[in-house]
């Protein structure tokens, strides 16, 4: 009998298989990361083959570890890096591009040109974000303005969007030879194509982008009884397993973190940081820069929405002092680099590489180091860069608060930075309140597994659920208000100094 759930993480940096008991525990587990290019300054692609192939070898690999096989899961979930735009030719299979990566900063000008002649408000309204070059409905446009008969190929039924869990369930489950073309509520709320309250793509918007309503997929629940598909005896998964659960990264660490209720939040430390606050069956519209978003829908049930705080650049910025400036061999080595100094000497670094997302949705930022003397060595630079993923938490923390009137009581982290326990007692410190990680800190695939397990009677509800969250660690706050108060002044200036930087016309 099966009784494990498998679940496909398809990450910024990377892409894993992870494998999950009926109790949430983890079983196995294969990771490989993936090519970042970056063809010019504020271009960032993916290679949409490569993700395919590093997906398959995951699922392998980590079915080969626990010595499984497609009989003994029950279902598999995907999630996914959201708003990165793949398209594709349905009958070679091939990609006519790259993937435009959510950080990609190309799409700048269509967004200001949105906001300008006004029809940023309606883009507000119904989808719920603010027009900017993160989302999905500018790099689409863009492509299907650049690429050499693609237009064409569009309206001719030639060729397929999708985020990346359209693309590797379409692969997953017959590619040319019949993949069904499918994406949930969570990813489809990050193109700005998709009205909030149907749930369905919204003719004035598509219009908007120049977008044909045939080349998107269709938007079926983020947990499916009726499965999407099956998986395929000559795929990676050797046999016919269902799939059954799809949503967006940072909605499905929320799942993970099992924030069902109205009121609940969490903040995850991936490539970037998203908190998201759980707000029911109501959609909340931002008046402090968060952004309004699906969270989940299970089934044929009432939507849940979420307010959402993005942040672009985080884990990046680590990534970044390793392979750009090459002070660090592995992003672990920046909390030991963080630690050989009391403080950062005054420096402050806001890595406003992408411009600055929530709270600000400024474009024409553009990162910066302030507050520089001699002194200064690559271990502030370090504990800078950390301080950094803090005080932009801080801030979309606050604006959070201010508009939900929820009063965080605790924060629930999970990802990657969380294995940084510097990092940790620094956002303890800078925010004021606990800062708490559950054991399964892969909150983002557990996720996933959930969406799927619940869709096929594997877990009864989400009642059942609760039973698996437990806490690993929590850091507790240790400066004074005057401590807190005073390095988030500083913070705020070294913000200003990134804005109005970049010229966007
Ligand atoms: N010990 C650490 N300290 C600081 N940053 C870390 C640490 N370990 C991983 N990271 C950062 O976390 C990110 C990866 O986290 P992950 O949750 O896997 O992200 P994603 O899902 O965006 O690919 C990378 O950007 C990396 O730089
Ligand atoms: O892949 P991650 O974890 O960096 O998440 C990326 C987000 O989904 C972008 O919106």
């Amino acid at each position: 009998m099966a009784e494990f759930v498998g679940a496909i993480d398809q990450g910024t940096t990377s892409t894993r298989f992870m494998i999950f008991d009926h109790g949430g525990a983890v079983v196995a587990t294969h990771q490989l990361e993936h090519e970042q290019i970056l063809p010019r300054a504020g271009w960032i692609e993916h290679d949409p083959l490569e993700i395919w192939r590093r997906t398959e070898n995951v699922i392998e690999v980590a079915l080969d570890k626990a010595r499984l096989t497609a009989d003994d899961l029950v279902a598999v979930g995907i999630t996914n890096q959201r708003e990165t735009t793949v398209v594709w030719d349905p009958v070679t299979g091939r990609p006519f591009h790259n993937a435009i990566v959510w950080q990609d900063t190309r799409t700048d000008r269509i967004a200001a040109a949105l906001e300008r002649d006004g029809r940023g408000d309606v883009i507000r309204e119904r989808a719920g974000l603010p027009p900017a070059a993160y989302f999905s409905g500018g790099k689409l446009q863009w492509l299907l303005e650049h690429v050499d008969g693609l237009r064409e190929a569009a309206e001719a039924g030639r060729a397929l969007f999708g985020t990346t869990d359209t693309w590797l369930l379409w692969n997953l489950t017959g590619g040319r030879s019949g993949g069904v073309h499918v994406t949930d509520p969570t990813n489809a709320s990050r193109t700005m194509l998709m009205d909030l309250r149907t749930l369905d793509w919204d003719d004035e918007l598509l219009g908007f982008f120049g977008v044909p309503r045939r080349m998107l997929p269709r938007i079926r629940p983020s947990s499916d009884p009726e499965h999407y598909g099956a998986t395929l005896a000559a795929g990676p998964f050797r046999g016919a397993v269902p799939l059954a659960g799809d949503l967006g990264d940072q909605q499905a660490a929320s799942v993970g973190q099992l924030c069902f209720e109205a009121g609940q939040a969490k903040n995850t430390y991936g490539t970037g940081n998203f908190l998201l606050l759980n707000t029911g069956h109501e959609i909340v519209h931002s008046t402090r820069g968060l952004i309004t978003t699906v969270a989940y829908q299970f089934g044929g049930s009432a939507p849940t929405y979420a307010l959402e705080g993005s942040i672009a650049v985080t884990g990046s910025a680590i990534q970044w002092l390793r392979d750009q400036l090459g002070i660090i061999g592995d992003a672990a080595e920046s909390e030991a680099l963080a630690r050989s100094v009391p403080d950062t000497g005054g420096m402050y670094f806001v890595p406003a590489f992408s411009g600055l997302f929530a709270p600000h949705w400024r474009q024409d930022a553009r990162g910066a180091i302030v507050g520089l003397s001699r002194f200064h060595t690559r271990a502030h630079l370090a504990r800078a860069a950390l301080e950094s993923i803090c005080y932009q938490s801080k801030d979309v923390v606050a604006a959070m608060q201010q508009d939900s009137g929820v009063s965080l009581q605790v924060l629930r982290v999970d990802g990657g930075v969380t294995a940084n326990d510097f990092a940790m007692q620094v956002q303890a410190d800078i925010l004021g309140i606990p800062v708490s990680r559950p054991v399964v800190s892969e909150t983002t695939a557990l996720g996933a597994a959930y969406a799927a397990g619940l869709a096929t009677g594997f877990w009864s509800g989400v009642d059942e659920l609760s039973s698996n969250w437990a806490e690993s660690k929590q850091w507790t706050p240790s400066w004074t208000a005057d401590q807190r108060a005073d390095g988030h002044r500083q913070w705020l200036k070294a913000v200003e100094r990134t804005l109005d930087w970049v010229e966007i016309s």
